[in-house]
């Protein structure tokens, strides 16, 4: 499914009226009837009212003027609360308000924050629509919106949103200032960004994406979007060939460094994820001082002892990895590290050196931290990066709040200056490559949040490329694998107490749902 961003938004918009000759009133027209639509179907019981529909200046209380006519003309009590200068009203936003007056609709032009509070005591309405902002949104909400967002989240009425809840960028999920957080947010052609990464899907309530006449087919390839939501159709086409003849080596062979005294069990779970992923044969390469533990730990993965100090890789390690690396297709470098000075030259080394196909998680993030211009120096091959926000936060030098605020922008951006795969854990996993694409992942539950998943996806991710699946998709099918693997553990028995290694026993299970038609 793709997701548009304001920008691509406007300029299917543009297409639909400029190219196709698809006047913009009508897209309103059609918008604004779809949403009253649905408004009628899903209150009917609020019947008749009293409604009221707030819009701003622009298109988006344009749809707002379309919603309140029909909803009028159908026997409902609607007020439209114009919060705007009736003569900065344009285009086909000014074209509806006038048919709407034409109507004989009730309409007030508010400029006053007093007047505004005062209206909505009176009113006590029902059902709000948020007309106030859409895709247009381009700054911090103040003033007289404001309020207007604060009264509306603070009424007792069911709020349908308009396009977006306002507040919402459309492009990234950001929340400019203050938000409305809606029960249902009708939607127009596509998707956006900004309904489907956190925070803002946070506030959209249930999202109805409705056709509004933009034809589909024939639209340029330069105004298609760079986002796509992860769902079970996209996973599937994700999911690598798996020839019916083949003998462990055709799955590849992944090879996972990993573990310290204490955090055995990362090493241990990502070898095991691997395996599960597919994968052909796993070498899980630990510091010398824990190996005899993995050798018990471990029965289908292969383990290999490493020089280390007091449970700690050195760099004496490195050529023993670059030699294990030269038979095998894929890395993966962290679950359980811990850190230390050694432990962040070998990093510079291995991801400086090694081209083949690298994920770095956990430790392996930590040991980057303040380095992060190695990942320039490397000469070749393919690099993700897996944190977490708080992970992320240490990296870039912001707060995790700032990271959870920005996430799209943050991933987008961070992919492509460090010319890596980007995969920014959370409640809305995202996936971002250098050339710009991004992957946004809806499957998973909370059950995730618990010691060892990461170590499980990592393990994932390495497994998908060992078995020469692309980068980009390696990372995107695993984020949507984990997820789902967590679904399906908690369709028998919740999420509360989910442990890692359940995730690990239904990877098979995931895939085979995959694999059917
Ligand atoms: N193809 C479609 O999706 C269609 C969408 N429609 C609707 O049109 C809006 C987009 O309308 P637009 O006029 O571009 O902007 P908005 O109405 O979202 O914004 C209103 C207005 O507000 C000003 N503004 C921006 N930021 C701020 C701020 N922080 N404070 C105050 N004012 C602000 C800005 O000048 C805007 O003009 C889309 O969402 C749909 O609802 C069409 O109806 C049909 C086709
Ligand atoms: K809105």
């Amino acid at each position: 499914m793709q997701l548009y961003s304001a920008a691509e938004m406007v300029a299917a918009d543009r297409y639909a009226i400029d190219t196709l000759g698809l006047p913009g009133a009508v897209l309103m027209e059609n918008a604004g009837r779809a949403c009253a639509q649905s408004i009628e179907e899903r209150y009917a019981e609020c019947f008749p009212g009293p409604v009221v529909v707030v819009a701003g200046k622009g298109n988006n209380g344009g749809d707002g003027y379309v919603i309140a006519r029909i909803l009028a003309d159908h026997g409902w009590q609607v007020t439209t609360l114009v919060l705007a200068d009736p003569e900065k009203i344009a285009g086909d936003a000014a074209v509806m308000l006038q048919i709407l007056r034409q109507c004989g609709g009730r309409v007030v032009f508010i400029s006053d924050e007093e007047i505004l509070v005062q209206r909505f005591d009176e009113l006590q309405p029902h059902l709000i629509v948020d007309a106030l902002f859409g895709t247009g949104l381009a700054s911090e909400v103040r003033g007289l919106p404001a309020v207007a967002i604060a009264l509306m989240n603070k009424a007792t009425a069911r709020v349908i949103a308009v396009d977006l809840p306002s507040g919402v960028d459309a492009s990234n999920g950001r929340i400019c200032g203050c938000v409305v957080r809606a029960d249902v947010t009708v939607s127009f052609d596509h998707p956006k960004i900004g309904h489907i990464s956190t925070p803002g899907a946070l506030y959209v309530g249930e999202l109805e994406v409705v056709d509004i006449g933009i034809p589909a087919t024939k639209r340029p390839t330069d105004l298609l979007p760079h986002a796509r939501m992860i769902d079970a159709a996209v996973a599937r086409s994700l999911v690598p060939e798996r020839p019916a003849f083949a003998h462990k080596g055709t799955f590849g062979h992944l090879l996972v460094v990993a573990g310290s005294p204490g955090k055995t069990g990362a090493a241990a779970l990502a070898g095991d994820a691997a395996l599960r992923s597919g994968c052909g044969l796993v070498t899980v390469a630990v510091p010398a001082s824990v190996h005899d533990i993995l050798e018990v730990k471990l029965t289908e993965a292969m383990t290999v002892p490493l020089a280390d100090r007091d449970g700690l890789l050195t760099m004496a390690a490195a050529d023993r990895i670059v030699e294990l690396a030269a038979s095998s297709q894929a890395l993966a470098l962290g679950p359980g590290l811990s850190q230390s000075d050694g432990l962040r030259q070998l990093l510079r080394r291995l991801v400086t050196t090694l081209n083949l196909p690298l994920v770095i998680d956990a430790d392996g993030l930590n040991l980057l931290v303040g380095q992060l211009d190695c990942l320039l120096e490397r000469q070749d091959g393919p690099l993700i990066l897996t944190p977490h926000p708080g992970e992320m936060a240490r990296l870039v030098g912001m707060s995790v709040a700032a990271i959870e605020a920005d996430r799209f922008d943050l991933a987008r951006d961070f992919a492509r200056r460090h010319r890596v795969i980007l995969l920014l854990k959370g409640a809305r996993t995202i996936i971002a490559a250098p050339d710009g694409r991004v992957h946004i992942n809806t499957s998973g539950n909370n059950g995730l949040s618990s010691g060892g998943s990461g170590d499980v996806l990592t393990g994932l991710i390495g497994g998908l490329l060992a078995q020469g699946c692309d980068p980009f998709a390696a990372a995107s099918l695993a984020a949507w694998m984990h997820g789902r693997a967590a679904e399906q553990v908690a369709e028998n028995r919740g999420t509360v107490g989910m442990t890692a290694g359940e995730l690990i026993l239904k990877l098979p299970l995931v895939r085979q749902e995959l694999a059917q038609p």
